[in-house]
């Protein structure tokens, strides 16, 4: 690529005929006082008009007459990134620039760094790793399960299932005999069923039979809110014929006074997210635990993680002083034997467990193995499987032209190959806010767009993470669940155990903080034999990670970043015009029409960025809770992922902020090529609320994100917006 199509000139500004040009020549050279007329041809400049708009550099102006007063030269775009804020157009509103390159508008001359002292793309090759697979199907009937037959038709008839999968045929008849079991089985494999089935068969033959005063006989502890309310439904479903037995769920974002009243009614399924059940156990006396015989514990290694052991604690102690007999249950996707949590559970609270582990090829094979000799080995091997049909792709893309590529890619999914179901997942919640509106404003062209309708692609970007109010957050959740297309921008709340149908693609926009997040994440696509595809996003710092998931058995193809960006190409509302060189019929400084509409969109996220106080303290929000949440990586994955080795300028770019806001890097470290100045003075804690440890920080996170929803402070009061002579301030905000 030439270097001068990498110094862009994104001249938008309308073509300057021959004449005008010769017009505004004669008048500068017509005139004694050419200081004068420069003022003049700025104020025409600024004004517009055809006259005085910025003449090409051409051959006529440089043959200055020797002797003449030095011509007044046009406004040029300089040729390094304009610095600081306040250019002639930085407060033009975003639908200003990016639908057809803002022709046709007042002149703007812009430049832009995108594809200058980026970091060179390392050549990754796939490492040679043995998948692992796993048989998810059976030909198996629920007849053969010695079920009620109630719920064998409610199965057949309700549910619409039929045939029994792999995992339930494993899982079924091991819980029906009472023992404690832990599962493992790749995501979508149809584990919820797995303990839903012979829980309700269990329960519906207790004699004398359940009443609502009885209080909880099962508590299912699932990590998110909506995890929860899947559960649920799912749990409403299986007790349809079996009237009797109350099911009802607990999770933050409700009114505690009304869950309280269910609870004093009686639940008999008591399904909770792990900080919900906590309040409830330390403020609701009606609720009691003496008829529990079951605990389930699904998605057990994140209950178990960082931010909630606490709880489960607290939950444990609660059940274990009422001391009833109880049959416990743990289930995942990647539960292993490293995760100390889970043998640490597995050692206090599991009887002789019975491990259900579905991996062909693992050490276990497909056959539950008890488990005799040691009660907190679960014999869970520290491979993952995904799904066979899963298609894993990872892309390589320098911290400028993330954002680019990001939109490129959807862009090119939703325009060129048809409606798409998309998973975004980012790592904070101000990240899913800021380019939800971005994304939305920009890529949907919804106000003043000068596209036609045709030439937009259907999208819909919707947002969820956890400091939305939870009837949003309902509303989002079930609108994408049942929608056919949308593009859902979200944290690691839509990580866990959401049975979303026909997901076509998942994209991770920023790593996961573990290989498996990363299982969670790819599986929300892909469920019980579907097609589904992946795409993960590393900037060239971050190549490592490709060994530690390939560590796991999980191993991708690469995409290229050029043939990403090249999806550019289906949207000529991103075309631009740039200076044209009529006899070679190309653009002087950008050849390359591709990066030509790079650079247009570059530059609408800039303008969207500047429109107002709002979008760029929105922009700033969400650089800043991307750097802290890429502090809380865990320390065997510091070596990948740390925030010195993040450049924060060009980390600011994938932003839309043209520069990272002053204040935010002192405390973050030099980038790379800084590495000869001397260490910051300040604390990387200045960019935390106290002094905290990666570990405390990650705690953090999780707790806001997955939180109880009855803190008494309200969360919209914990953002305060500190603006200061125009600088973004650091807030102690929970991302
Ligand atoms: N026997 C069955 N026949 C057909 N479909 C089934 C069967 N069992 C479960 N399913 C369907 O498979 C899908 C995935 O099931 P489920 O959500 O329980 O998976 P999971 O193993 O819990 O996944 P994750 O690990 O992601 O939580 C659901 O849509 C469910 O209805």
């Amino acid at each position: 690529m030439a270097e001068e199509g990498l110094m862009l000139n994104l001249a938008v500004n309308p073509p300057v005929s021959g004449t005008g040009r010769t017009k505004v020549q004669k008048q500068f050279r017509a005139s004694a006082k050419w200081v004068k007329s420069k003022k003049a041809a700025k104020r025409k400049l600024q004004a517009g008009s055809d006259e005085g708009a910025p003449a090409k550099r051409g051959p006529a102006q440089a043959r200055t007459p020797p002797g003449a007063p030095k011509q007044p030269q046009p406004r040029r775009a300089p040729l390094s990134p304009v610095k600081g804020r306040g250019g002639a157009d930085s407060k033009r509103s975003p639908q200003d620039v990016p639908e057809g390159g803002g022709q046709g508008d007042r002149p703007l001359v812009r430049t832009s760094s995108l594809f200058r002292n980026n970091p060179d793309i390392p050549a990754v090759s796939r490492p040679d790793v043995a998948q692992l697979r796993e048989k998810v199907f059976t030909s198996d009937s629920f007849t053969d399960l010695e079920l009620h037959p109630h719920l064998v038709s409610t199965l057949n008839n309700v549910l619409n299932v039929s045939c029994v999968r792999s995992v339930q045929k494993q899982t079924i008849p091991l819980l029906l005999t009472g023992r404690d079991v832990v599962v493992r089985s790749q995501t979508g494999s149809g584990k919820t069923l797995a303990y839903g089935i012979p829980l309700v068969q269990s329960l519906q033959a207790v004699h004398p039979k359940i009443k609502r005063s009885d209080g909880p006989l099962a508590v299912l502890v699932v990590p998110t809110r909506e995890l929860a309310q899947q559960s649920f439904q799912i749990i409403q479903k299986l007790l349809k014929p079996f009237t009797w037995i109350v099911p009802g769920v607990l999770m933050g974002g409700e009114k505690r006074k009304s869950e309280k009243a269910r609870l004093r009614k009686g639940i008999n399924i008591l399904i909770s997210t792990p900080g919900r059940l906590v309040d409830h156990i330390k403020n609701t006396e009606s609720i009691a635990f003496t008829a529990v015989r079951w605990l389930i514990l699904d998605e057990a290694d994140r209950t178990l993680d960082l931010g909630f052991e606490k709880d489960l604690t607290v939950i444990l102690n609660a059940l274990n002083a009422a001391g009833a007999q109880r049959q416990n249950v743990l289930l995942s996707a990647t539960l292993t034997e490293g995760e100390p949590g889970v043998s640490r559970l597995a050692g206090i609270c599991l009887k002789e467990p019975v491990t259900v582990h579905a991996s062909e090829g693992a050490a276990q094979s497909e056959e539950a193995r008890e488990l005799t000799s040691d009660p907190s080995s679960t014999g869970l091997s520290e491979s993952f499987t995904v799904p066979e049909k899963l298609q894993q792709h990872m892309a390589i893309v320098p911290s400028k032209l993330r954002l680019v590529c990001l939109a490129a890619f959807i862009l090119g999914k939703c325009k060129g190959e048809g409606a798409q179901k998309m998973i975004v997942f980012l790592s904070s919640c101000e990240a899913v806010e800021f380019l939800q509106s971005l994304f939305s404003k920009v890529l949907c062209g919804s106000a003043g767009s000068q596209g036609t309708g045709a030439e937009r692609p259907l999208m819909d970007f919707m947002r969820l993470h956890g400091n939305m109010e939870q009837e949003e957050r309902t509303e989002v959740f079930q609108k994408f669940s049942q929608s056919k297309t949308g593009i859902l921008l979200c944290t690691d709340v839509a990580a866990r155990g959401l049975d979303l149908p026909r997901v076509t693609w998942i994209v991770q926009y920023t790593p996961p903080a573990s290989p498996a997040e990363y299982v969670h994440r790819v599986g929300r696509t892909a469920r019980i034999g579907a097609r589904g595809n992946s795409l993960l996003f590393l900037t060239p710092s971050e190549t490592a990670y490709l060994a530690v998931l390939a560590n796991h058995n999980i191993s991708m193809s690469e995409m290229k970043m050029e043939d990403i960006l090249a999806n550019l190409m289906l949207d000529d509302r991103f075309a631009g015009r740039g200076k044209w060189d009529k006899k070679k019929g190309i653009d002087i400084f950008i050849p390359r029409p591709v990066d030509r509409r790079a650079l247009v969109l570059d530059q609408a996220w800039e303008n969207r960025a500047q429109a107002s106080a709002k979008t760029e303290w929105a922009s700033g929000s969400a650089l800043q809770s991307f750097l802290r949440a890429y502090t809380t990586y865990p320390a065997g994955l510091k070596h990948v992922f740390h925030i010195r080795t993040l450049h924060l300028g060009h980390t600011a770019k994938s932003f839309g902020l043209r520069d990272a806001p002053r204040g935010l890097g002192s405390g973050l470290g030099a980038g790379p090529r800084d590495r000869t100045r001397k260490p910051p003075r300040r604390d990387p804690s200045e960019i935390t609320p106290q002094k905290l440890s990666g570990k405390e920080r990650m705690a953090n996170l999780l707790r806001s994100e997955y939180s109880s929803g009855m803190d008494t402070v309200d969360p919209k009061k914990k953002t305060k917006i500190h603006k200061k002579a125009g600088k973004l301030r650091l807030q102690n905000q929970p991302a």
